[in-house]
């Protein structure tokens, strides 16, 4: 019997952009095991998922590993959903390589308007593995950027189930299909079954659109005993910024000092984000080092996220052309 057309006019036909940028997703196991890249991407090839609820619009804009993206890649595909919003899309969804993937999401949530639901997902397990992740998370995806309840919540990256802002998403394990995790704050909502459901909401940010990416941009990891060898090593002309993943709550080695005091009298930004895990850099401790003589310094504290998320944040913010108090508070804000 066919369907009542009573229920068919009732089904709104969501348009989806599906963007594929390369990755697992889009690879293949060999004889040998090895994970390799595909001339014909197969997760690009399922134009019929979710037929009848979904039109899936295709376009395979790279096929890179995500170690090989970059912020020039990532302003394409901002590009990209800005001119798709125009015609009409109701939603986005982007095929990543995990490497990287955070960085790309939190980038587009930067750089993008909050219109329409955007939604970046990969795999940790490539197409022909037993048990591969790649379609199942972009099945997800894709009935995440078509619900309704996803509007307004910034980019999302889905895997696994789980539906966790850009701003705060990091990848933890090398292998593992549950590698996506929030450290401090958790997902903001899971998928069951196909359906979104959301327990968290976002606190939202201004988004600042760019239409080129500086480069030069910096970022380096304290640890017990670091010198100044790689501070100096940035005193020149090139150095636009610089992101330091600091210790504890934001702390260094006193012998960096005199160095990172050299970049700031050239002018160069500094932003310093713990390298813990979990929790936020603060200007607590006030010896040598410490976060308090840091912050007098005129180092930046970034709360809230990773070096690699603060190092795309202070290169968005610097495309933008932010500088002094107005970069300061737009780095400082915990939120944003
Ligand atoms: N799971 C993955 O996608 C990892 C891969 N090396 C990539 O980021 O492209």
């Amino acid at each position: 019997m066919g369907r009542n057309i009573f229920e068919r006019k009732l089904t709104v036909v969501k348009n989806i952009l599906a963007i594929h940028t390369g990755g697992t997703i889009s690879m293949s196991q060999n004889e040998q095991g090895e994970v390799v890249p595909n001339s014909e991407n197969p997760i690009a090839q399922q134009e019929t998922i979710l037929e009848g609820r979904v039109h899936l619009v295709t376009d395979e804009m790279f096929n890179l590993p995500s170690p090989h993206m970059t912020p020039v890649e990532m302003l394409k595909i901002k590009q990209r959903i800005v001119a798709a919003a125009a015609e009409g899309i109701d939603g986005v969804v982007i095929t990543h390589g995990t490497d990287t993937l955070e960085e790309t999401a939190y980038f587009l949530d930067l750089t993008l308007p909050s219109t329409i639901p955007v939604v970046v997902t990969g795999a940790m397990r490539s197409s022909n593995e037993v048990g591969t992740d790649g379609l199942y998370n972009f099945r997800a995806a894709i009935e995440v950027a078509a619900d309704d309840s996803s509007r307004g919540n910034g980019v999302m990256v889905v895997m696994n189930d789980e539906i966790h802002t850009a701003r705060y998403v990091t990848k933890t394990h090398t292998t593992n299909v549950s590698t996506f995790r929030t450290p401090t704050f958790g997902p903001i909502g899971i998928v069951a079954k196909g359906r979104p459901a959301y327990f968290q909401q976002l606190i939202r940010q201004a988004n600042s659109d760019i239409d080129h990416v500086v480069d030069h941009v910096y970022l380096l990891k304290a640890y017990a005993g670091m010198d100044a060898m790689l501070f100096n090593a940035l005193n020149t002309d090139e150095t636009n910024g610089l992101v330091i993943e600091g210790l504890g709550a934001g702390n260094l080695p006193p012998v960096t000092l005199p160095a990172l005091q050299r970049l700031l009298d050239r002018g160069i930004p500094i932003v310093l984000v713990s390298r813990c895990y979990n929790g936020f850099a603060e200007d607590i401790y006030d010896y040598q080092g410490g976060g308090i003589e840091l912050r007098k310094m005129g180092l930046m504290l970034c709360q809230g996220l990773n070096g690699q998320k603060a190092r795309i944040k202070l290169l968005v913010a610097l495309s933008a052309g932010f500088t002094g108090d107005r970069l300061a508070s737009f780095m400082s804000t915990a939120v944003s």
